[in-house]
């Protein structure tokens, strides 16, 4: 069960906002594309084994989950002995909630924290634990679909940059106002217009 509502909705809600950032930054869909185009072409889609050849895209899913996290306090947690935590005195049995949201967006680790910059991650690879980067949570109970989830999201987006032309419904930015509820869903669905590229149509024809 846990399984279920924790695999679920995460991925899919965290391919939105990637889409809506996507949106609000055509340079970064620009890049992402060419990305793309130079290490997978147009005849077939891309598949896991391109995605070390894809590092852009891994940048591009890392800020949507720093800005993003779909699960903002992660899962409440429970200290099993007495601990300190940031100065205070912490009892066994307490439960303790870690609200990635604000750690991400923290000034005095990431710079410029309220923008979305994919480059950010550059040269963090591999690093990005000793970051206060944790959308997966972290230690023994972190999430045991990361990896799954990553794969998803880096094949859904991949599959969509590569396939279609994106543009916003209209010249207004696409709303990025964040929702109540356990995942952090948009408040406004997004809707975009997209049109299939002629170099894939021979691709899309036969699936
Ligand atoms: C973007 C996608 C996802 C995000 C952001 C995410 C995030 C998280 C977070 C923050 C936790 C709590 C970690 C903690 O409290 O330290 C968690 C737990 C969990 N996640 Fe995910 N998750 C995602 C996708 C998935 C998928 C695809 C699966 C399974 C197929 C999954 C299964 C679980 C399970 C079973 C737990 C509970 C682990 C435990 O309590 O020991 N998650 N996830």
């Amino acid at each position: 069960m846990t399984l279920l509502v924790a695999g679920t909705d995460t991925t899919p809600v965290t391919a939105e906002w990637a889409m809506s950032l996507l949106l609000n930054h055509p340079l970064v869909l620009k890049r992402a594309r060419a990305e793309l185009d130079h290490h997978v072409g147009h005849d077939r889609l891309a598949e896991e084994p391109d995605f070390v050849k894809l590092p852009y895209l891994q940048r591009i899913i890392n800020e949507t989950l720093w800005l993003f996290p779909a699960a903002p306090f992660l899962v409440p947690h429970e200290s099993s002995n007495y601990c300190t935590i940031g100065g205070y005195d912490v009892p066994p049995s307490t439960m303790l909630i870690v609200n990635s949201w604000s750690i991400h967006r923290y000034p005095k680790v990431w710079e410029d924290p309220e923008s979305s910059r994919p480059e950010r991650f550059e040269g963090l690879e591999g690093e990005v634990e000793a970051y206060n980067f944790i959308p997966f949570g972290r230690g023994r109970r972190s999430c045991p679909g990361a990896g799954l989830a990553n794969r998803v999201m880096g094949l859904a987006l991949a599959t969509l940059i590569q396939c279609f032309e994106w543009e916003r419904i209209s010249e207004e930015e696409v709303d990025l106002t964040k929702g109540t509820g356990l995942i952090m869903p948009k408040v406004k669905p997004l809707e975009a217009m997209c049109k299939a590229r002629e170099c894939i149509l021979n691709v899309l024809s036969k699936l």
